[in-house]
């Protein structure tokens, strides 16, 4: 038996997903070292980040050939977001941040990089491109989330990061689009194909370096 098409990418970025587990943010969020200010730089970043997400997600499943599969990229746009904001409302008046203020903190050049990547995709891709390129998103965070609730942290604000992440809920959310892309990603041509791993793992290498860009807290050089 041939592995399944999401196993097949997955393979592919192994290395990029050791790298991510072994970066001094994650590291820190578990051994509770992270420091807060590369913290709120992250959840002020991935505030930018979710809006053209939810975007990006909205516009794939518009490209579904199917009123199901436009419908569980419509509710995800929807529903995920909503509790990533949820995650942001508790977490950024913990950190002293005002999330009224976030709009004048800018995008980044890495979340700027990512996002128009993200969107590029999207719109200018067929349906199994959008989905390879959306991705990453979910299953690196779920597999990174599974990883440090096996940790823990003892800072309670990273853990109840952690738990958003690590639990059952996300974990059935992650089933359904892999079931999805398996089902579709099984009849690609070639070319179609090759297009969406390259997608997978530019987005994954994106993933690596959002953490990257909040441990540097990356700004413009000029
Ligand atoms: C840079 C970055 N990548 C992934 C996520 C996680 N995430 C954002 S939207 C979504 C869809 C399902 O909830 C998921 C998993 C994040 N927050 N920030």
């Amino acid at each position: 038996m041939t592995d399944s098409w999401t196993t097949r990418l997955w393979t592919q970025v192994e290395p990029t997903y050791r790298a991510i587990l072994a970066h001094p943010f994650l590291t820190g969020l578990t051994d509770g070292s992270l420091e807060q200010t590369r913290f709120a730089y992250y959840l002020a970043q991935d505030a930018h980040y979710l809006r053209d997400y939810a975007r990006a997600l909205a516009v794939v499943g518009a490209k579904a050939a199917t009123h199901a599969d436009t419908g569980l990229f419509a509710r995800h746009a929807a529903e995920t977001v909503a509790v990533e904001l949820a995650l942001h409302e508790t977490l950024l008046p913990q950190l002293g941040l005002d999330p009224a203020e976030l709009d004048a903190i800018a995008p980044s050049p890495t979340t700027t990089a990512y996002t128009s990547y993200l969107l590029a995709a999207a719109y200018g891709g067929t349906f199994a491109e959008g989905v390879a390129a959306v991705l990453p998103c979910y299953w690196i965070y779920q597999r990174v989330g599974a990883e440090l609730a096996g940790r823990g942290s003892p800072d309670p604000r990273y853990a109840r990061w952690i738990d958003t992440y690590g639990g059952d809920a996300f974990a059935a959310t992650v089933s359904e689009v892999l079931a999805l892309a398996d089902r579709i990603g099984a009849a690609l041509a070639p070319d179609e194909s090759a297009r969406a791993a390259r997608h997978f793992a530019t987005t994954s290498r994106y993933e690596w370096m959002f953490w990257d860009a909040a441990w540097r807290r990356e700004a413009w050089p000029v």
